[in-house]
């Protein structure tokens, strides 16, 4: 919101923040806040370890995907142990569920890192520990867990990952439900990872796939036809205006595979000129296609759901109305049982905020 905010705008804040919301994109080193921050610090301090400077971790102007991701690399210095990356998950459930999200799907790369002895096992165990914390303190939110693969990594890491949330999906209680795939978009080929993809759906795994984040027509077609995706993470460059091809518009259209949208991520890393620009427009005002508004990691961005959901309606007009609309429907997209679903659609009845 801009400084010469006017009492409507505020409205429609409070508004967004009382609208109850489904997070289905944010990378849980993407979504530490100031105040994490300065905990993961002090943690840091207390053991004697030297720490970067995490004053340059927020993304506040436009920065390319390589900048991005080199900020990825501070965090990651910062976080190294089983309790940092605990500490990390119970605030960031904490804050989203004070944001109003109220069913949040996380996604986190596990890391192993041989000076605190963290396996990656127990990363997803730290992880997996403060959503059960959260959930024994009643924090009002349902969390589920997606692990990720980078695809800087090799193709027996990407098996490594899909042997560990297979197995976790069974031993979680229903916390791990998926796969995503995620890295610098520049680096490799995603294609040579279409067999352990194929093997993650086919062990009952949803799948999130980093799609088109920059133009690769080749590789984005070729992923789309050969494994299940089950949603498409951006998808800023799918269709032709933009550099995207007319086969993928068709298959995503044909198979109706849901885009999650990240308005603030994608304006600061594509230095969209305007967010009238951003592909929301095509898929879901132009066409009626599944769109989820999610963050990608709010902190990092300076953003939250709610701001995003505010964001919708300033730049595209949408109404109250369209946006609870949008809330219900991305219900739809997770990765959860019908049980589950309809405890969110009879929840948004009673939360329906007066539109
Ligand atoms: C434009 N946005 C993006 N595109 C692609 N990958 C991204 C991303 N934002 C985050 N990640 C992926 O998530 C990791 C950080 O969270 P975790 O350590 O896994 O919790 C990054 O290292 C990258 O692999
Ligand atoms: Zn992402």
């Amino acid at each position: 919101m801009s400084e010469m905010a006017t009492a409507e705008d505020l409205k429609l804040m409070q508004f967004c923040r009382s609208l109850p919301k489904i997070e289905l994109h944010a990378h849980i080193n993407a979504c530490i806040s100031t105040s994490t921050v300065r905990k993961l610090v002090r943690l840091k301090e207390a053991k004697g370890e030297p720490c970067l400077d995490v004053s340059k971790y927020f993304v506040t102007e436009h920065i390319t995907l390589d900048e991005l991701f080199q900020k990825f690399k501070i965090i990651h210095a910062l976080n190294t142990s089983v309790e940092s990356m605990f500490l990390t998950t119970y605030e960031t459930i904490r804050e989203m569920a004070a944001d109003g999200v109220r069913y949040a799907e996380l996604r986190s790369t596990p890391r192993a890192d041989a000076a605190t002895g963290m396996t990656k096992r127990s990363y997803v165990d730290a992880v997996l520990a403060a959503v059960r914390k959260c959930e024994q303190e009643n924090v009002d939110i349902v969390v589920k867990l997606l692990l990720s693969i980078d695809r800087r990594g090799s193709v027996a890491d990407a098996a490594d990952t899909v042997r560990l949330a297979t197995q976790y999906a069974a031993s979680s209680g229903g916390v791990v439900v998926g796969v995503d795939l995620s890295g610098d978009p520049a680096v490799n080929d995603a294609r040579v990872f279409i067999p352990v993809l194929r093997e993650a759906s086919a062990a009952g795994l949803k799948l999130s796939l980093h799609l088109a984040e920059v133009v690769n027509n080749e590789e984005t077609l070729e992923l789309l036809r050969c494994v299940r995706v089950d949603r498409i993470g951006h998808g800023v460059f799918l269709h032709p205006e933009v550099g995207g091809s007319q086969a993928i518009v068709d298959c995503v259209r044909s198979n109706r595979t849901p885009i999650e949208c990240c308005l603030s991520s994608n304006e600061k890393c594509y230095s969209l000129p305007h967010l009238q620009d951003h592909h929301f427009v095509y898929w879901h005002i132009e066409n009626k296609h599944p769109c989820i508004p999610c963050t990608d990691g709010g902190a990092i961005f300076e953003t939250s759901l709610s701001r995003e959901y505010y964001l919708l309606a300033e730049h595209y007009g949408l109404t109250r109305r369209q946006l609870y609309d949008i809330s219900l429907r991305s219900i739809d997209h997770a990765f959860t049982d019908e049980t589950t679903r309809d405890a969110l659609r009879r929840r948004w009845q009673l939360e329906a905020p007066s539109l």
